[in-house]
């Protein structure tokens, strides 16, 4: 009961796009497509929902090709728009509804209760290029997911978003994992991705570099930074010269490469200095991101 690529690639001409893919993602759970732009993970995307064709490798849901499953499996938000800018929001919904094997009554209703869910009941006969982005986001994640699909594909679906709204569309994306969808999403915000994301995969230059569940992939790293609240000046005085000491919004941060931490922790009491916090610091999904693409993203 699984979302599952078997060693999937794909080229261009002689570029070569997605070289020997292969990952699974058990039913109800989320998994992430991280990577450069560039990287291959739209292509990717592409292959599982079937509009582009892999050169060799197979992509199996349930065990079966996508295409072998009933008419509604799938909902997919798009990185670019895909929206008729000219129609209104209802009609647009219940046609995209309607696409995806559900009644026009049916569609209506589930269009009307996501409106109501995204706190845009309002503008359901506005012209949807009239709408703010954020709002044709909005309507553009309700097309993916009216007609209660099984396997839902969300690239970058966070994009234009304010805060109020990113946190209105997390809330929404964990309902679905609730309510048992499994769901892969490409994003750059790798903040929201180990939030919200059981496993990542990592694309660089077209190949997987790293995968795996999140918390496994971070419970691995060893802690790479001592944070101490206590004054820097009594903290530097007991490292060697030179030390990268940092001091930011009142916490003074170490690199444990800088120090042994369990002395400089003894040695701070021991020196009679305050010492209000003092935590190891492992490398965030970012850190660990930068080291795999040796590049900033
Ligand atoms: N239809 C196509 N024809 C030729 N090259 C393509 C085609 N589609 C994608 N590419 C190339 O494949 C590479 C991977 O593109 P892809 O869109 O999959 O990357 P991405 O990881 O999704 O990037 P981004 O984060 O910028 O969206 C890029 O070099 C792109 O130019």
């Amino acid at each position: 009961m699984t979302l599952e690529l078997r060693n999937v690639s794909k080229s261009f001409g002689d570029k070569t796009v997605v070289r020997d893919l292969s990952f699974v993602v058990p039913t109800g759970q989320v998994f992430s497509l991280l990577g450069l732009n560039g990287a291959g993970k739209t292509t990717t995307i592409r292959m599982i929902l079937d509009i582009l064709r892999p050169d060799s490798g197979e992509i199996l849901w349930q065990g079966r090709p996508l295409q072998a499953h009933r008419l509604g499996t799938l909902g997919y938000l798009p990185e670019e728009r895909g929206l008729y800018p000219q129609m209104k929001v209802l009609p647009q919904l219940v046609l995209f509804g309607r696409l995806q094997g559900l009644s026009s009554e049916q569609a209506r209703q589930a269009a009307l209760q996501w409106l109501e869910r995204f706190g845009i009941p309002q503008h359901r006969d506005a012209l949807v290029g009239q709408l703010s982005k954020g709002n044709q986001q909005k309507i553009q994640f309700i097309a993916a997911i009216l007609h209660n699909p099984d396997l839902v594909i969300l690239d970058e679906p966070f994009s234009g978003l304010d805060p109020v709204n990113t946190e209105l569309f997390k809330s929404v994306f964990r309902e679905l994992v609730e309510a048992g969808k499994t769901i892969i999403f490409s994003s750059h915000r790798l903040d929201h991705v180990e939030a919200l994301s059981d496993a990542v995969g990592i694309i660089h230059r077209s190949e997987l570099v790293l995968s795996g569940r999140v918390q496994e992939i971070l419970d691995a790293q060893p802690p790479h930074t001592v944070r101490i609240g206590a004054d820097p000046d009594a903290v530097r005085r007991l490292l060697p010269p030179g030390a990268d000491v940092r001091v930011e919004r009142g916490w003074v941060s170490v690199p444990v490469r800088h120090c042994a931490p369990d002395e400089l922790l003894r040695n701070l009491v021991q020196h009679g200095v305050r010492v209000t916090h003092y935590e190891w610091i492992r490398p965030s999904l970012q850190d660990i991101f930068l080291e795999k693409v040796g590049e900033r993203p």
